[in-house]
């Protein structure tokens, strides 16, 4: 088996990986989206990217020896304000706020489909995870019990706060001594607290405005890290083998999970090895929802907001992988459209219907750090070597390694022949037709030896947009003629 080695972040170093429990197989647990908007295509980087090493380790450990948790935040600040606005009491707000979550998973799950990403093992939700009635069954309130039992935890005016000096290895995630933690995170000074840095476990809610649950330290809600902790321990075990996120989880989100996890379960680690992915930008800085620079993955696919026109996810998914995850990615109507032109390559040359199996120096790039620029420039070698397209071994082995990546031929095709309809229609009205009754014109023409006809008829063509293409099949020699739109 290829040696898989990945960058952990803890120990800021790349290391040989192995599962911690080969019996359970590989466990993964990755932050995924609060549930109250559409998804920026900035958000998509960590889904792309742990999608991709959620392929590449059910090649290498088998489908059924992986478990990939992402969950779903669905119990949120920016949830409930945004599901106060739009109540018409028409029903109780708890039901306000569960149409708001479900409208925006669909949206969710609708885009990261089309992005080509496989669903995870477990998608939980938070809200389910808050109190679960079974005494066995790990939740947020027994995780919080047990840190107050542990005295890592304090109750002080209906909250509960984690107590962080009591953890002396806080802050090695980050790597950040407690004073540049209290500048960097702007932490809230708050009358319940004992220390700036102490976190919210649990706090109250207002029964008449937002959701809660009955606990032991009254009717309340939880705080955003602890979600994690009970979602990982529950389905993935008190310690796993990676847990995944963009770069600015590491701190204080991750930062937090670590002391949450560790201090109520007793151990030494939470995650064997940490994954943090870089930040997709615009103009050099990153895309988020609070600066207001984003555009939404629905927006891409969808509409003609970015670059005049609309994008197919295989496209976004290319040019999210072009870029090794931990380096930060410029987001640019260039970078489509090369994407866009390494594609119509790819899939014009690759054997179609081939089974997702990837060459072994697919897997031996992926196997290092996940390097998907090498993986990228194996497929150009590859490609290189075709001789007829959609024909011969070589273009069979690029058709199985573009199924496995996640690449949709079909899905590409029809977004292309759209795109090719919407520009002959621009163009005035010439069809396919007509493009084909021309190039059977020049092909005789070629024949008859009469090359002012056939360049003329080129000329015809390229004047109108379409670029014509020539090959030769070697094994019978006859010349055959393809046809783009030329942009
Ligand atoms: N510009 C970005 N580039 C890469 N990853 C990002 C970017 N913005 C958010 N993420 C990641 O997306 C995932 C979902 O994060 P979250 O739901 O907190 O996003 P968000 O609150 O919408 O982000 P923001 O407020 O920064 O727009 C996280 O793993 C986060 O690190
Ligand atoms: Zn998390």
């Amino acid at each position: 088996m290829a040696e898989l080695k990945l960058y952990d972040t803890l120990t800021r170093e790349k290391r040989l990986f192995a599962p911690l429990d080969p019996a359970r197989g590989v466990r993964m647990y990755v932050c995924g989206p609060t549930v109250y908007d559409f998804a920026h295509i900035g958000n998509a980087r960590p889904v792309i990217v742990f999608d991709v090493l959620f392929r590449l380790l059910r090649h290498l450990y088998g489908a059924d020896h992986v478990t990939y948790v992402r969950n779903i935040t669905d119990v949120d600040d920016k949830i409930n304000k945004r599901a106060f606005e739009r109540w018409t009491h028409e029903r109780p707000l708890t039901a306000e706020i569960r149409a708001l979550t479900d409208q925006t998973l669909a949206q969710f799950h609708a885009d990261v489909d089309a992005l080509g990403c496989l669903r995870p093992t477990h998608e939980p939700r938070a809200t389910d995870f808050v109190c679960r009635p079974e005494p066995s069954a790990l939740d947020m309130v027994k995780i919080i019990e047990r840190l107050i039992a542990r005295g890592h935890a304090y109750v002080e005016q209906g909250h509960v706060l984690f107590d962080v000096p009591s953890m002396p290895a806080y802050g090695r995630l980050a790597r950040r001594s407690l004073d540049e933690m209290v500048a960097g995170a702007r932490v809230d000074v708050a009358p319940y607290k004992r220390d700036p840095m102490d976190f919210v476990l649990w706090k109250p809610s207002d029964p008449e405005k937002e959701p809660g649950w009955e606990s032991p330290w009254g009717f309340g809600r939880p705080g955003w890290h602890i979600e994690c902790s009970a979602m990982s321990g529950a389905l993935l075990g008190e310690m796993f083998d990676i847990h995944g996120g963009g770069i600015d989880l590491v701190f204080p989100h991750h930062e937090n999970e670590i002391a949450q996890s560790c201090c109520a379960f007793g151990t030494e680690r939470m995650a064997n090895f940490w994954m943090h992915n870089g930040f997709l930008m615009v103009e050099g800085e990153k895309m988020s929802k609070s600066l207001g620079n984003f555009i939404t993955i629905r927006e891409l696919l969808a509409s003609d907001r970015f670059g005049g026109q609309n994008w197919v996810g295989d496209v976004l998914r290319l040019a999210m992988l072009k870029t090794h995850y931990r380096q930060p990615i410029d987001w640019t109507v260039e970078g489509l459209n090369e994407s866009t032109n390494t594609l119509d390559d790819w899939f014009r040359l690759a054997a179609p219907d081939q089974p997702a199996e990837p060459s072994p120096a697919v897997i031996a790039a992926l196997s290092d750090d996940l390097n998907t620029p090498k993986t990228i420039a194996e497929l150009h070698a590859l490609r290189n070597h075709i001789r007829v397209p959609q024909q011969g071994q070589d273009a069979e082995e690029l058709g199985r390694n573009l199924a496995f990546l996640g690449f949709d031929r079909a899905q590409f095709a029809a977004w292309q022949k759209g795109r090719e309809h919407a520009v002959l229609q621009a163009l005035g009205g010439i069809d396919e037709a007509d493009i084909g009754r021309l190039i059977a014109a020049r092909l005789a023409a070629r024949k008859a030896r009469n090359f002012a006809e056939s360049d003329r008829i080129r000329d015809e063509l390229a004047a109108k947009g379409i670029a014509l293409m020539d090959a030769k099949d070697p094994a019978t020699g006859e010349l055959t003629t393809t046809w783009k739109v030329a942009r």
